[in-house]
């Protein structure tokens, strides 16, 4: 099962490999656990362990291997970030993608000889969505051949770009490229912001830590600000898009090529929000497989939490979403991959297909995997609560996924105007033309769903159904759209008014390529016992999703009440399934303790003698008397008395 999940057997054996060898290292694990420890002390613990990678890496990892870093990233690291996260994930990628032959050669082989650390400086305090708004300029200087950077106000300010405040000394900043008057919109520019020797800040550079968030607390996401900073003109990024020495400017071959840092960390971080979703899950069903409370029969013992069907329909479909998100996540990868090695080479015509997907999922992934985790910490009652479940942090993580990378409402919005576009081909009778991923929208439904009714069908009558409500509701919300513009609505105030129905159109578009991904995935699978196991959790999620949009295949009738009781009866039947290899379903995805850092979530179950051993391990257990007591409430009580 492993092996499905990571994609190969020489994939799970690598990560096997990983892990026992970074557990032979104790100089690479927590000096004390994280949620102990204040946010200086974890960033100083953080760069610790970098730059002891940095030094050994090699001899644990393939460097060059994105999956093999990311492992080693969160054995070591973890979640809550580490002070050059921004270099690998966007400031390598954006250069990778996005700077010419000639500036490659002499920014990258810095950049990962970590000789410099960088970031991807693009939101500001007044604007992060409507990137047409951002303020910081980059006007360029004819005489001088040069830009210059400026910082018009405070809204200005670039702020959020995570490692920005205290790491980074350099940064691939975002700002309107002004050339003889003429504003060009925004773009990328390679720009150093600290002293290399020093670390201190340039002249003309403004920057500091942004302060706590609700996690990722190890990252110093910052602020930024440009008093007339000049940069060299070649310190535009010019892989696509150039400027001559005269000012002259060449366009790129898409408009929005100079986006795709951001469609990087789309793609990638589904397969994030999957191993996030999977390590809560693993955590509160192993706890739930030792922690007994109450009796289902009053004659026996009392029985192990994970034997009620309430804990199991609260953690059960969340397994197979996290599996569904593994699944679609290597397919967006592979799909990324092949985009950017085409833009790279001058094609674009994919970049299109590629924003509406990533941003449909990276939507609809972060959402459902907030809720997941949600329920696995309130799985775990009380104990779910401490900090030493570590499940509110992988929440706190998790959930910032919604936001960065483009709010989800306005990704959604984006597939939407996909989906418009699309729905425009049907009703002109060209749907033909339509792409691969939405082809089903031109193609003429059954009248009624036939789940239940043909026997032995596998998953194709869900499939049909999933594809029916998609088109329906894509056909209703255009239709809606359509309807108003006809009436003289300008065509932004008609979106805005349907803008409700569209999202409701790029979510249910979004779950049937996941349920899509799920059963092309289970279809591949030659080991008949891992497609059994791998079946019944498809089985569970078809019926479990299905049940939750079922009103929008209720309302014109193609499914029936009595096909809803079938499904329903199909949940429960595959809750109880699905029981006896619960936990094993989230054991194969072998994290280990080291990096799953949860005293609940402990592969040996001993949970109790650990929590006691954590809770005398606090700060605060340090001394019978704390200070606050001496200076304060003794004092009080003492008053009180007299
Ligand atoms: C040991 C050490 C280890 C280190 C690490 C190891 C690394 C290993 C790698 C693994 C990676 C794992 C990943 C995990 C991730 C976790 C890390 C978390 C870090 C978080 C970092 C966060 C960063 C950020 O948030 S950066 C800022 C992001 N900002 C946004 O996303 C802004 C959102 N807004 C937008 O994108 C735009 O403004 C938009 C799209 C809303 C509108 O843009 P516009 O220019 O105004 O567009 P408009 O004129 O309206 O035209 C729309 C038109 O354009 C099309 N379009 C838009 N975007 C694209 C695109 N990208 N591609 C193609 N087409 C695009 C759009 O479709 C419209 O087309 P039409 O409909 O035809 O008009
Ligand atoms: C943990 C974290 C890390 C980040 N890292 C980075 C980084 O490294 N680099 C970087 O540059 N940025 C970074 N960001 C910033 C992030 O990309 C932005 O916060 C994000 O894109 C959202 O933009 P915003 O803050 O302007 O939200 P807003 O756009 O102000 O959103 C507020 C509300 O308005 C709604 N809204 C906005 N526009 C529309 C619209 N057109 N239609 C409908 N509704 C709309 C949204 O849906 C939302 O409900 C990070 C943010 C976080 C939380």
């Amino acid at each position: 099962m492993a092996a499905q999940i990571w994609g190969s057997e020489k994939r799970a054996r690598r990560r096997r490999e990983i892990s026992a060898k970074i557990a032979q290292m104790p100089e690479l694990h927590d000096s004390k656990p994280l949620p102990f420890m204040t946010r200086e002390e974890k960033i100083m613990e953080s760069a610790r362990k970098l730059t002891i990678l940095t030094e050994k890496m090699g001899q644990i990892i393939d460097p060059t291997d994105p999956a093999e870093l990311y492992h080693l990233n969160n054995e070591v690291l973890g979640l809550e970030g580490n002070p050059m996260a921004l270099h690998g994930v966007m400031f390598i990628p954006a250069l990778s993608a996005q700077a010419s032959d000639e500036q490659q050669a002499k920014w990258l082989p810095r950049a990962l000889r970590r000789e410099i650390i960088g970031t991807y400086a693009q939101t500001e305090l007044g604007h992060g969505t409507n990137l047409q708004n951002l303020e910081t300029t980059a006007t360029y200087d004819l005489a001088t051949q040069e830009f210059v950077l400026h910082t018009p106000q405070i809204t200005a300010l670039k702020w959020w770009p995570g490692n920005l405040g205290k790491s980074s000394n350099y940064a691939v900043v975002v700002a309107h490229m002004i050339i003889k008057a003429k504003n060009y919109g925004p773009h990328p520019f390679m720009v150093q912001l600290r002293d290399e020797k020093t670390h201190e800040p340039l002249p003309g550079i403004t920057i500091g830590d942004i302060g706590p968030k609700m996690a990722y607390n190890i990252v110093d996401n910052g602020f930024l600000g440009f008093n007339k900073y000049r940069i060299p003109r070649t310190n535009l990024l010019m892989r696509h898009t150039k400027v001559e020495a005269d000012g002259t400017y060449i366009k790129p071959p898409h408009a929005k090529i100079n986006y795709s840092a951001m469609v990087h960390v789309r793609a990638y971080m589904l397969t994030g929000q999957a191993i996030m979703l999977a390590s809560a899950l693993n955590i509160a069903t192993r706890y739930s497989s030792v922690r007994r409370q109450g009796q289902i029969d009053k004659s026996q013992p009392e029985v192990k939490v994970l034997e009620y069907q309430t804990q199991q329909h609260r953690l059960f479909p969340s397994i197979a979403r996290a599996y569904a998100f593994q699944f679609a996540g290597a397919e967006t990868v592979k799909l990324y991959e092949h985009v950017l090695k085409e833009m790279k080479s001058g094609n674009v015509s994919l970049m299109a297909d590629l924003h509406a997907l990533t941003s449909g999922l990276k939507s609809v992934v972060t959402y459902q995997t907030g809720e997941g985790i949600e329920q696995a910490r309130m799985a775990c009652g009380g104990h779910g609560y401490s900090m030493a479940s570590y499940i509110s942090e992988i929440y706190g993580v998790a959930i910032g996924g919604c936001t960065y990378e483009g709010e989800n409402m306005v990704m959604l919005l984006q597939l939407a105007r996909y989906l418009v576009k699309s729905a425009a081909l049907v009703k002109s009778g060209q749907s033909s033309k339509l792409g691969p991923l939405v082809a089903y929208l031109g193609v003429k439904s059954e009248p009624t769903s036939l789940i239940d009714r043909i026997p032995n069908s596998g998953f194709t009558e869900y499939v049909k159904t999933f594809q029916h409500v998609s088109k329906r509701q894509t056909l209703k919300a255009a239709d809606m759209f359509f309807g108003l513009m006809e009436k003289g609505e300008k065509r932004e105030i008609a979106w805005n008014k349907c803008s409700v129905e569209l999202n409701r159109a790029s979510r249910l578009h979004t779950r049937l390529f996941i349920v899509e991904a799920f059963v092309r995935r289970v279809n591949e699978i030659a080991d008949i016992r891992i497609k059994e196991a791998l079946t019944d959790l498809l089985h569970l999620h078809v019926n479990y999703e299905l049940l939750d949009i079922a009103s929008y295949a209720l309302e014109d009738g193609f499914l029936s009440a009595s096909q809803l009781d079938y499904i329903r009866d199909q949940v429960y039947l595959y809750l109880g399934k699905i029981r006896p290899n619960a936990v094993s379903l989230l054991d194969s995805w072998e994290f280990s303790d080291i990096e799953l850092r949860s005293v609940l979530g402990r592969r040996d179950g001993n949970v109790y003698e650990n929590l006691f051993k954590w809770a005398k391990s606090s700060p605060l257990n340090k001394t019978d008397v704390l200070s606050s007591v001496t200076q304060y409430l003794k004092p009080m009580m003492e008053k009180a008395r007299l």
